[in-house]
């Protein structure tokens, strides 16, 4: 088992999701390309684990696999009780970098299709539908479509719309990669509160080192050539977050340490 990882692995009897030594190659041909190796960590429900690294350390790949998209080829994944209480279809939503709006749709149209793909009760979805928008601040957006909306307007959508089924674990792919700087500040902020209000277990890959500790409850750290997880550790710091809080002591010693673990001193 990874050390830095053993370290911050936590007591309790049942995460949510268990990683154990989680190994992924890609074969094309006959090349192989180890995209991940010895990936350990536990998260727990109600968690919102970063997992920050540099570009092709293996960051989708974790995702890829906690989605049921990908098989590990070595160690073990574990998510739910390992007895049918987690189907990866119905208890995982995804928010990608970009929104990927169905343009001919109202926004509303948009949130609500993962549910008629699952084939849930369309009244019920539509009152969730309205109830998310809410949440994430389109209260007013629904019956507009998405060229009507600015990218963090639809990237907000696009968060509603992987809570729309009710999933047990939201996996997001740098979902504010694309967006100016202040505006993903912002989104930063807003991320925080849909966390804390949804109480929903998120996974959040991102680039950013400062997004990573911000956001996070707890931090993993990638590094490539060879990929591996180079660190896993809980983030001490108060909540409500705000902006603030990046020009404190500690959250700079926790910057520091992501630097360390990526030879960015
Ligand atoms: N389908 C695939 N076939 C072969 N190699 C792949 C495939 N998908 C990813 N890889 C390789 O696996 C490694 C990890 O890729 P992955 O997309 O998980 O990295 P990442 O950290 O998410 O990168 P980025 O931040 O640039 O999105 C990279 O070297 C990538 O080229």
């Amino acid at each position: 088992m990874n050390t830095a990882a053993q370290t911050a692995s936590r007591t309790d009897a049942s995460p949510l999701i268990r990683l154990q030594n989680v190994r992924k190659v890609y074969r094309t041909g006959r090349t192989e390309a180890l995209a991940i190796s010895d990936v350990t960590l536990d998260i727990n429900e109600g968690d919102l684990l970063s997992v920050v690294g540099p570009s092709g350390c293996g960051k989708t790949t974790v995702l890829k696999i906690l989605a049921g998209l990908h098989d590990a080829d070595g160690g073990t994944v574990s998510i739910g009780d390992g007895h049918g209480s987690f189907v990866e279809g119905r208890d995982v939503g995804m928010v990608f970098q970009q929104p990927l709006l169905l343009k001919w749709r109202t926004i509303s149209d948009n949130v609500i299709l993962p549910a008629q793909i699952l084939g849930l009760p369309m009244k019920a979805a539509r009152e969730r539908a309205r109830d998310l928008l809410q949440m994430v601040g389109l209260g007013q957006a629904g019956d507009k479509y998405p060229f009507e909306l600015s990218g963090g307007m639809q990237q907000r959508a696009a968060i509603a719309r992987a809570l729309i089924h009710d999933p047990k674990l939201v996996l997001m792919d740098e979902p504010f990669g694309a967006l100016d700087a202040i505006t993903r500040e912002k989104m930063n902020l807003e991320m925080l509160r849909i966390w804390q209000e949804s109480r929903k277990t998120f996974v959040f890959v991102t680039h950013g080192i400062q997004e990573a500790i911000f956001l996070g409850s707890h931090c993993a750290v990638l590094t490539a050539g060879p990929a591996r997880m180079a660190d896993f550790f809980r983030i001490d710091l108060p909540h409500p977050r705000h902006l603030d809080i990046k020009t404190s002591t500690t959250f700079g010693d926790y910057v520091k340490r992501v630097y360390r673990q990526l030879g960015m001193e």
